[in-house]
């Protein structure tokens, strides 16, 4: 079942700027994208937007069925939202300010519901702390306590883990598995790849308003696997040799270079076999070094043909 479906969406703010530029996007019941952008993506604005904390300039969004403008309180009743921004009332009670929310989403007091959230949130301890007394790592993890607060079926984390402590990211992506084991759909927005590798299904980029790729995680990681062997000889060559034809090998324009590219992860990587080849074609190595693909490249990659596309 599609959880989350946005269909060409834009939003224009006041002053003309246009944050979102046509972006379409389906959510599977269950399943954990993870967003990533550059600052000023359009991240923040798309969550907003499927929160009903903003209102697109077109398209349509529905969660869970219900679409967000017209059927907002329905679509929201089921919406946990961790906010980017640290919005707490800083002289409540940790433990009040969680039950609160949940009182706010209408729902009927359910103290082991709270206890359970906030133990696994490392937050019990502190329950009857003010929020001002609580580090800014302690608070965000009462961000998403409220956020879990009235047992959402769709969670979103905006930038959960920016500035954290390793520890909180650590517990925070625990938590979104066991979200994940009871069927939460979840999406996050994050500029650390390591972090979508860790608990995303699949993941998206997003950049200047729209959305440049979506893809499965194992897909996108093995893209990310991919690496370079570059061969520097010292005598420039004309041509590839014959006898090194099976390895796919490229001569830079320089002629001085040879490009190999393999896959960091496969058990034969082939660079033995290609090396002793070299060496019986009797090329002279000068050097060799190699490079691997890394999120930032693709980023660049998708950012230029954005670019070359718009301005086309
Ligand atoms: N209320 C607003 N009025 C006008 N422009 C806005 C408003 N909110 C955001 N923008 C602009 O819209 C663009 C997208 O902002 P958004 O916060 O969605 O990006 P983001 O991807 O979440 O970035 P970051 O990673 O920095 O949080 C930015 O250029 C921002 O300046």
């Amino acid at each position: 079942m599609t959880m989350v479906e946005i269909s060409g969406v834009k939003k224009r703010y006041e002053g003309g700027f246009e944050a979102l530029r046509g972006v379409d996007l389906m959510i599977k019941e269950g399943e954990i994208l993870a967003l990533l952008g550059p600052n000023g993506a359009g991240k923040t604005t798309l969550i907003s937007a499927v929160c009903g904390i903003t209102l697109p300039t077109e398209g349509t969004i529905r969660v869970g069925g219900h679409d967000v403008v017209t059927d907002y309180r329905a679509a929201r009743d089921l919406i946990g939202l961790v906010p980017q921004e640290i919005n707490l009332e800083p002289f409540e009670k940790v433990i009040n300010t969680v039950r609160f929310t949940r009182g706010l989403f209408g729902k009927a007091r359910n103290d082991a519901l709270i206890e359970d959230v906030l133990r696994k949130l490392s937050l019990w301890d502190k329950r009857d702390s003010a929020v001002k007394e609580l580090s800014g790592g302690m608070k965000r993890r009462v961000l998403i306590a409220k956020a879990l607060a009235h047992e959402p079926r769709v969670l979103f984390l905006d930038e959960p883990t920016a500035g954290v402590d390793v520890e909180l990211r650590r517990d925070m992506w625990e938590v979104v598995a066991e979200l994940k084991r009871q069927g939460v759909t979840i999406i996050l927005t994050t500029h650390y790849i390591e972090e979508a590798e860790a608990i995303a299904d699949r993941v998206g980029v997003i950049n200047r308003g729209q959305i440049l790729l979506v893809e499965e995680k194992d897909a996108l990681m093995a893209r990310l696997g991919q690496k370079e062997l570059r061969i520097d000889l010292s005598d420039p060559l004309d041509a590839v040799p014959p006898s090194l034809e099976e390895f796919d090998l490229t001569l830079t324009e320089d002629r001085q270079r040879l490009v190999y590219t393999y896959h960091s992860g496969a058990e034969r990587t082939g660079i033995g076999r290609l090396m002793a080849a070299v060496a019986s074609a009797g090329l002279k190595v000068r050097d060799v070094s190699t490079a691997q693909n890394s999120l930032e490249d693709i980023f660049v990659g998708l950012v230029a043909e954005q670019e070359e596309e718009d301005a086309a």
